[in-house]
């Protein structure tokens, strides 16, 4: 049997790139395909962690657990992290390698291709299919001249593409035909088809449309997927600020601030799935809510968060809520900002070194930014509850913190270390485990911590796999996939 590539590009961000390459990594699973996920160049915030303790894209994470592996870090060798508003910071093969601005990125991708290509190639020799992600849309005419993330990558290894446009969006047609004719002959040569996402109401409506369309085009259109009434995946980047669920009996009010370099925004999916809780999310100039629980989110860069966040009003707010018995959680950068100063000597998250400011301080603890990122995924126990209940969850920070008085620690982990911190008062905890709240149990712990008696029950795990399934599902229903195999097969034989 030939091994293939297939690539899926889109017209613009977020038309559903991460999602088809989840749904065909479930699908080809299914069929005993071994199926590896790869995208070459991710923009995120939103990272995970390898068990070799390795950064990279959640989205490829999501999809190495939809082809039934655990995430590696040849799945997505180049990671950038914007940590201000020109620069990034550059993660080649799961290490960060320094901070680079815009130009400086551009001439440095010479070096980040060879790494892109070096961890693709193991991949192609490992596995039986590789489904690449492009990143953004493969029309930016003025980035194409040393692209390694949508056809630059395509044509450097040779693979097919297919195109995918949101529909929902309005403009369809379009985005298509104009993303195609801004393609070289070569590029437009290896687009094996178009697919049409989040379509809602009548095909029969489209039908003419779409005949137009394979007919000025010369390209089949493999599928129309339909819009996924109340589908959740994780998402890489955009915040998502409308409510997952629409029904709610919730007993718990948690507010959120979304901060400029809010990070791992994921860390709080199961509580905004979960049926007992209301999750509100505050943006810049919003009117903050009153809460039974605030949650600070981790932050790429820590210092400019936390001035962002007392304009905002948070160090008043944090004051009251606390006066009045509410209670706060610090999740790795919103936890260090809970403490005394915060300190950047070598002025990793801004541009310039030595950078200090003191935090809201909340708790006896002093946090240095170190050279070195930690990275680890993480398994222990809750230190605070009588009970044993089991945590889980991950580190991604370069800051270490040191408490200046003994204290109540959030968690024993495996390794025996105590992590984190609990207030005599019971009030703030702070942890540097992102996703603390996906394991069930530490979940329910959480949420009566905070007020609620009877929590019902949520795997977060178990609801993405139902939710994974169900993309799959409808994929399979809307899209011939074995014709597609096919075709991928027939294209790496012919070229
Ligand atoms: N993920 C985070 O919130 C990281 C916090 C901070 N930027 C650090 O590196 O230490």
């Amino acid at each position: 049997m030939t091994a293939f590539s297939l690539m899926i590009q889109g017209t613009t961000s977020d038309a559903g790139k991460s999602t088809l390459v989840t749904a065909l990594c479930r699908l080809l699973a299914r069929r005993g395909i071994q199926v590896a996920p790869f995208k070459p160049q991710n923009m995120a915030l939103n990272s995970a962690v390898t068990h070799d303790g390795n950064e990279i894209g959640r989205a490829q994470a999501v999809q190495a657990y939809a082809a039934g592996l655990a995430p590696h870090v040849d799945m997505n060798p180049i990671l950038l992290k914007p940590n201000t508003d020109t620069g990034a910071q550059v993660i080649i093969q799961g290490k960060a390698v320094g901070n680079m601005n815009a130009v400086g990125y551009h001439e440095y991708k010479n070096i980040a291709k060879v790494a892109a290509l070096d961890s693709y190639h193991r991949l192609a020799e490992q596995y039986q299919a590789v489904i690449i992600e492009g990143a953004g849309s493969p029309a930016e005419i003025n980035l194409r001249a040393r692209d390694i993330a949508n056809m630059g990558f395509a044509e450097s290894i040779d693979c097919p593409v297919i195109i995918i446009a949101d529909i929902d969006k309005g403009g369809v047609f379009a985005h298509l035909v104009g993303t195609l004719d801004l393609l070289s002959q070569s590029e437009q040569d290896r687009v094996i088809g178009f697919v049409i996402n989040r379509f809602r109401g009548d095909i029969s409506l489209l039908q003419s449309g779409l005949d137009w369309l394979e007919e000025r085009t010369g390209k089949p259109v493999l599928g129309v997927l339909p819009f996924l009434k109340g589908f959740h995946l994780e998402s890489e980047d955009a915040v998502t600020k409308s409510p997952i669920k629409t029904d709610t009996n919730a007993t718990l009010n948690i507010v959120i601030p979304i901060m400029p370099r809010t990070s791992n925004h994921t860390d709080w999916d199961a509580l905004r799935l979960h049926p007992d809780v209301q999750v509100t999310l505050v943006g810049a100039n919003e009117t903050i809510p009153p809460a039974d629980l605030v949650i600070l989110p981790g932050s790429k860069s820590v210092q400019s968060d936390l001035a962002f966040l007392r304009q905002e009003g948070w160090q008043d707010y944090l004051k009251k809520h606390l006066r009045y018995g509410g209670k706060v959680i610090g999740i790795c950068g919103g936890y260090q900002m809970l403490g005394e100063q915060l300190r950047d000597p070598l002025g990793l998250e801004n541009q310039h070194a030595n950078t200090n400011a003191p935090g809201f301080g909340l708790i006896p603890m002093e946090t240095v930014l170190e050279k070195d990122k930690q990275l680890k995924q993480r398994q222990g126990t809750l230190a605070f509850t009588t009970k044993s209940t089991d945590v889980t969850g991950y580190e991604i920070h370069s800051g270490v913190s040191r408490f200046s008085q003994n204290v109540m620690h959030f968690s024993a982990l495996e390794n025996g270390e105590k992590e984190g911190y609990v207030s005599d008062d019971n009030q703030i905890i702070g942890t540097y485990l992102h996703g603390v709240f996906d394991h069930p149990d530490a979940l329910h712990a959480l949420l009566n911590w905070a007020g609620v008696d009877h929590a019902a029950t949520f795997d977060y795990d178990q609801y993405r796999n139902s939710e994974i399934d169900r993309l799959a599902d409808s994929a399979e229903q809307h899209i011939n996939i074995d014709a597609l195999i096919k075709t991928c097969r027939a294209f790496q034989k012919s070229n």
